[in-house]
């Protein structure tokens, strides 16, 4: 009989990727499916393409939240979709690439935190990614080092590895997927389990702060603890703070006091986070491309 095959704006069927694009190493490999370099034949234009063998349509749709999130998402800080192909059992979501890679692994490279100025250009990007998302109501949920990207000229592309939410007016997709424990908002953690106060946008901020903290030391608050203590630390303890305050600038600590207060209602908002002076001094950009220089330069091509 006539299989029933729904209709997806974002995403192409019957055409076959193996024509436009040429697959070249491999560029990590999640729980979801591998992800490779590719390089389009015709335009050359380079991707990370996510290759993922998808046995029904029900599974087809579970993948289609994503793309529809990222086609709607166009932002200059916010990585972009190139193409979404369903071909013979096999999806492929192809993204802008990002030479940089991620700056959990530039940090691991260079074997060092960020200056602070590298840390302000990193808040005041993120913000303008977190602002858009906002905007359109969606909560990212997983905001941490791991899931920043940046190009070859310092800019910050926000990606998300795992899987998030898009909460729309109407009805809150719950991604069952929760974000990882060290950069979880306390009301995250409660609503984890009370699942009838929905959390806010405000979750990505506190997230914001704790990854700040991340690019400062290497390591999120918490790190040695397992992620089941973590979560009784966080909603526990009082908000964390930088481990060696004189290194850093008062800005920069008002920063996250204003990011990193326990009640979602007193935690500032992006917009508002914009204008702090901690952010504002971001706006420039260059230490950034420094940065990507130097952890380019230690990787000798073999
Ligand atoms: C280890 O060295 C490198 C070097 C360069 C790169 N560059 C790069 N550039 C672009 N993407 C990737 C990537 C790496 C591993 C897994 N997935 C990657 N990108 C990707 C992201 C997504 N989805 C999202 O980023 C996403 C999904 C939902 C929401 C959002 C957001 F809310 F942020 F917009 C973003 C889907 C498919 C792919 C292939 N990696 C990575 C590692």
């Amino acid at each position: 009989e006539k299989k029933r095959v729904r209709h997806y704006e974002n995403l192409k069927r019957d055409v076959d990727p193996h024509q436009t694009w040429e697959t070249m190493g491999e560029l990590g490999d999640g729980a979801f499916g591998k992800v490779y370099k590719a390089q389009n034949q015709t335009t050359g234009a380079l991707a990370a393409v996510k290759v993922i063998e998808v046995r029904s349509e029900e599974q087809l749709d579970d993948y289609i939240t994503e793309i529809d999130i990222l086609a709607s998402c166009r932002h200059t800080n916010i990585i972009s979709l190139l193409d979404a192909i369903f071909f013979e059992g096999w999806l492929w979501i192809l993204i802008e690439y990002c030479p940089g890679g991620a700056l959990d692994d530039i940090m691991l490279e260079l074997e060092r935190g960020l200056t602070e100025q590298q840390i302000s250009e990193v808040c005041c990007q993120s913000l303008q990614a977190l602002s858009y998302l906002h905007q359109h109501h969606i909560i990212h949920r997983d905001l941490k080092a791991g899931n920043i990207l940046l190009t070859m000229d310092g800019q910050v592309k926000l990606a998300d590895f795992g899987v998030s939410a898009k909460n729309d007016n109407t009805i809150q997709k719950r991604s069952t997927f929760i974000g990882t424990p060290y950069w979880m908002a306390p009301e995250v953690i409660m609503c984890e389990t009370s699942k009838d106060n929905p959390y806010t946008t405000k979750a990505d901020i506190w997230s914001l702060g704790i990854t700040l903290i991340e690019a400062a030391e290497m390591e999120p608050p918490h790190h040695s603890l397992n992620p089941m203590r973590v979560l009784l630390k966080i909603t526990k303890s009082p908000p964390p703070t930088l481990s060696n305050p004189r290194q850093w600038s008062s800005h920069f600590q008002d920063f996250l006091r204003r990011t990193l207060q326990k009640n979602p209602e007193s935690r500032w908002g992006a917009q508002q986070l914009m204008a702090h002076p901690f952010s504002y001094a971001g706006r420039d950009g260059r230490a950034l491309k420094e940065l990507i220089a130097e952890a380019k330069a230690e990787v000798t091509e073999v």
